[in-house]
C-alpha cells in the first residue's frame, strides 16, 4: 500500500500495518476506556492548561481533517502537570468524526462511540522541536475531548465559519486570536494512558489525557463537518457516499 492512507476499504485502518508496521505495536491508540477497570492514582495532578490566543496561526485542510496550528517557539501556550512532568507546548488541534452520529470518536467509553473527538496536541520541550519529540516515548501529550450532540457550540462555529477558506486539500488560511480553552469542558477530570497517534504514522509517543466530560456540538454543526467537499479533495469527507449524504439531508429535514 502506498503512503496514501485513508478510511476506504483499500487503505483504511485494517490496511495501515502494510505501510506502518507499528500499527501492530504494543501501545497503539485508540483504546476502549472502561471506567470500571480504570485504577485511581492519587499521584496524578489536575491539568494545568495555559493558552494564549495570540499564538493561534492558521487553519489547514490536511486531507484527513482540519487542523488549527499554533506558534510554538515560546512557552505561551502550554500543558503542565496532570500525568506529565515538565512543560509541553501546544502545536495544533484537530478533530476526528464519522459519517453519522453513532460513530466518529477515536476512543470509546465502555464501547460507546461519540460523534466526534477533539485532539489538542502538545510536545515535550525537553526536545528541541515537535518533530524531534514526536518520535520519543514521552514526546507528545494529547488532550482528547469527546463531542456529543446537543446545543450549538459557539466556539466550534468560529472554526466551521472558516471552512470556506480551506475547501481544497492542502489549503490553509490565517486564523488568528482563537482561544482553544473555549473548546474545553468545564470539568477537566481525565483518564490517562500511554499510547500513540491514532492515524499514520501511528507513532508510540503520546501520553493520552482523555477528558471524562464531553463538550456539545449541534446536529447542524456536525453535518457541516461531514459536508462533502469537491470530489478532488483528500480523504476529508470523501469517504462519504451519496446514500449517506441523502440520509443526512433527510435527517435534517425530518
Ligand atoms: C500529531 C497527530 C497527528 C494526527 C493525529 O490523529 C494525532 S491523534 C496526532
Ligand atoms: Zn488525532
Amino acid at each position: 500500500m502506498s503512503h496514501a492512507w485513508g478510511y476506504a476499504a483499500n487503505n483504511g485502518p485494517d490496511k495501515w500495518a502494510d505501510s506502518f508496521p507499528i500499527a501492530n505495536g504494543p501501545r497503539q491508540s485508540p483504546i476502549d476506556i472502561v471506567p470500571g477497570e480504570a485504577s485511581y492514582d492519587a499521584e496524578l495532578k489536575p491539568l494545568v492548561l495555559k493558552y494564549d490566543p495570540s499564538t493561534c496561526l492558521e487553519i489547514l485542510n490536511n486531507g484527513h481533517s482540519f487542523q488549527v496550528t499554533f506558534v510554538d517557539d515560546t512557552d505561551s501556550s502550554t500543558l503542565k502537570d496532570g500525568p506529565i512532568s515538565g512543560t509541553y507546548r501546544l502545536k495544533q488541534f484537530h478533530f476526528h468524526w464519522g459519517a453519522s452520529d453513532d460513530k466518529g470518536s477515536e476512543h470509546t467509553v465502555a464501547g460507546t462511540k461519540y460523534p466526534a473527538e477533539l485532539h489538542l496536541v502538545h510536545w515535550n520541550t525537553k526536545y528541541e522541536s515537535f518533530g524531534k519529540a514526536a518520535s520519543q516515548p514521552d514526546g507528545l501529550a494529547v488532550v482528547g475531548v469527546f463531542l456529543k450532540i446537543g446545543a450549538k457550540n459557539a466556539s466550534l462555529q468560529k472554526l466551521i465559519d472558516a471552512f470556506e477558506s480551506i475547501k481544497t486539500k492542502g489549503r490553509q488560511s490565517s486564523f488568528a486570536n482563537f482561544n482553544p480553552a473555549t473548546l474545553l469542558p468545564g470539568c477537566l477530570d481525565y483518564w490517562t494512558y500511554d499510547g500513540s497517534l491514532t492515524t499514520p504514522p501511528l507513532l508510540e509517543s503520546v501520553t493520552w489525557i482523555v477528558c471524562k466530560e464531553p463538550i456539545s456540538i449541534s446536529s447542524e454543526q456536525v453535518f457541516l463537518l461531514r459536508e462533502p467537499v469537491l470530489p478532488y479533495q483528500g480523504d476529508w469527507l470523501c469517504y462519504h457516499t451519496l446514500e449517506q449524504l441523502c440520509v443526512q439531508i433527510l435527517s435534517l429535514l425530518l
